[in-house]
C-alpha cells in the first residue's frame, strides 16, 4: 500500500503570551474603547525533514517567537494602516485619533504595526511576517502563526512557501 507521510512542528508555552492594549473599529461607525488582552501565540511549521530528523529545531522557533512576543508585551498596539484611525508620532508621543476622539500615548509604550487593525488574524499575519525572515534559510512548505484574544478564540494566519 503506498502512503504519502509529512510533517510539522508546532509551539506553544504558557510564556509565549503578551498584554497589550488596543481597539479595532467594526463597521463604518463602531470604534472599540481602549482595552487590553493577553494574547497567546502559538506557531506551526511543516516541511521535509533535515539530517537532524527535525522540520524546524523546536527550541529555535521557540526563541524565535518569544522574542517577537516580548516586543509586544505591555505595549499599546497601533495600526498605522487604518483608513478611520489616524496615528501620527512624533519624537515623544503618538497621536492617535478617530473622528472627535483623541488619545496621546508615549511613543515608547506603544508598538506601531504596518496593519489596517490589531485583529488576531492581522496580528497573526504580522508575527508571520517577523518569522519568516529567521525561517527562509530552511525548506520548509507552510508557517501558521496563531494569535489568541480571549479564552477560545483563536486566528490563524498560514502562509505557505
Ligand atoms: N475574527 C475576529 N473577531 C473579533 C476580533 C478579532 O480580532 N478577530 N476582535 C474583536 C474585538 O477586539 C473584541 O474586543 C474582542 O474582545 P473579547 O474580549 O473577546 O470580546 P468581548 O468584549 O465580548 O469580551 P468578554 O470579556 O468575553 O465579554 C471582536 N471580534
Amino acid at each position: 500500500m503506498s502512503q504519502t507521510r509529512s510533517f510539522a512542528v508546532d509551539v506553544t508555552k504558557d510564556h509565549l503570551v503578551f498584554s497589550a492594549a488596543h481597539f479595532i473599529t467594526i463597521g463604518d461607525d463602531l470604534c472599540e474603547r481602549l482595552h487590553g488582552h493577553n494574547w497567546r501565540v502559538a506557531a506551526r511549521v511543516e516541511g521535509d525533514l533535515d539530517g537532524n530528523g527535525f522540520v524546524f529545531d523546536f527550541i529555535a522557533l521557540r526563541d524565535e517567537l518569544q522574542k517577537w512576543v516580548d516586543r509586544l508585551d505591555h505595549r499599546m498596539l497601533l495600526p498605522t494602516q487604518h483608513r478611520q484611525i489616524s496615528v501620527e508620532p512624533d519624537e515623544k508621543e503618538v497621536h492617535v485619533r478617530y473622528r472627535d476622539r483623541r488619545w496621546v500615548f508615549p511613543l515608547e509604550e506603544c508598538v506601531l504595526l504596518p496593519i489596517e487593525q490589531t485583529t488576531a488574524e492581522l496580528l497573526a499575519s504580522w508575527i508571520a511576517d517577523q518569522l519568516i525572515e529567521t525561517l527562509e534559510t530552511s525548506p520548509l512548505t507552510s508557517l501558521s502563526v496563531k494569535v489568541e484574544e480571549n479564552f477560545g478564540q483563536w486566528a490563524t494566519c498560514r502562509v505557505e512557501f
